[in-house]
């Protein structure tokens, strides 16, 4: 039998690491962020000093990189031995995740690492394309969701209770552009994969987002 694998997919501050890092502690399971190594080639690409539009050099960057993650309390990662932790939250480093993320070449190379996680127990595994693309065959499927006002909200809130200085405006601005992104590329584009349950989170508190994610797998 394959190892069970729940795939909870959204857009950008849906809640999806929240739920997903409960879900996986609940269930005993491992917790892939796949989010996390695209953000991580973004600030491997940015420290780099390479364009965005370097597509040679973003692929052989992709390649390259060693990439360790210790998913305790908080998702620790480091990158090429050293710890990025610190820098992964940054709207810098989310936009800039988004745009490498579009290209289909680099793509390709990270999706053996993202299959890689699949390992028994079992596997929460957040992102855009995971039950679309990495996990077509979980058999548990989330796309959850919330209006972008709400999901701006909070992403402010969550930078400022990390000290990190933010612009609701700007925020909200730079959310639909990553929402339109990420929608709109060609490859593994963020949609609602076939057999996904949707779960409007705009006015449901997280437990509540917990306990009916739980209850797709209990
Ligand atoms: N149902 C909810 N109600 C209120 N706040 C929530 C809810 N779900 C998540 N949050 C809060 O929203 C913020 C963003 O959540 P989270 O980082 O889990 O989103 P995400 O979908 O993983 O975003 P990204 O894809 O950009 O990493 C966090 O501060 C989290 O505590
Ligand atoms: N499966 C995924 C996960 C993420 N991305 C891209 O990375 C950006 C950052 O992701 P977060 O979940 O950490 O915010 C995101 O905007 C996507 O462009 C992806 O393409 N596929």
């Amino acid at each position: 039998m394959s190892v069970p694998v729940l795939t909870i997919d959204g857009p950008s501050g849906a809640g999806k690491g929240t739920v997903s890092r409960a879900a996986a502690k609940l269930l005993q399971w491992h917790y892939l962020d796949s989010g996390s190594i695209y953000r991580s080639l973004a600030i491997a690409v940015l420290q780099a000093g390479v364009a965005l539009e370097d597509l040679a050099a973003i692929t052989q960057i992709a390649k390259a990189m060693r990439l360790e993650f210790d998913c305790g309390e908080v998702l620790t990662v480091r990158l090429n031995g050293v710890d990025i932790t610190s820098q992964l939250a940054t709207e810098t480093t989310g936009n800039a995740a988004s745009i490498v993320a579009a290209y289909p070449e680099v793509r390709a190379v990270l999706l053996q690492k993202q299959k890689d996680f699949r390992q028994l127990p079992g596997l929460v595994a957040d992102g855009r394309d995971m039950g679309s693309v990495v996990f077509p065959d979980a058999q548990f499927k989330v796309y959850l969701t919330a209006s972008a006002e709400e999901r701006a909200n909070r992403r402010y809130k969550q930078l400022i209770e990390k000290g990190i200085d933010a612009n609701l405006l700007q925020i909200t601005r730079e959310i639909e552009e990553r929402d339109r992104r990420d929608s709109e590329r060609a490859t593994a584009p963020l949609m609602v994969p076939d057999g996904a349950v949707i779960i409007d989170s705009s006015s449901l508190s997280i437990r509540q987002v917990i306990d009916a994610v739980i209850s797709l797998v209990r």
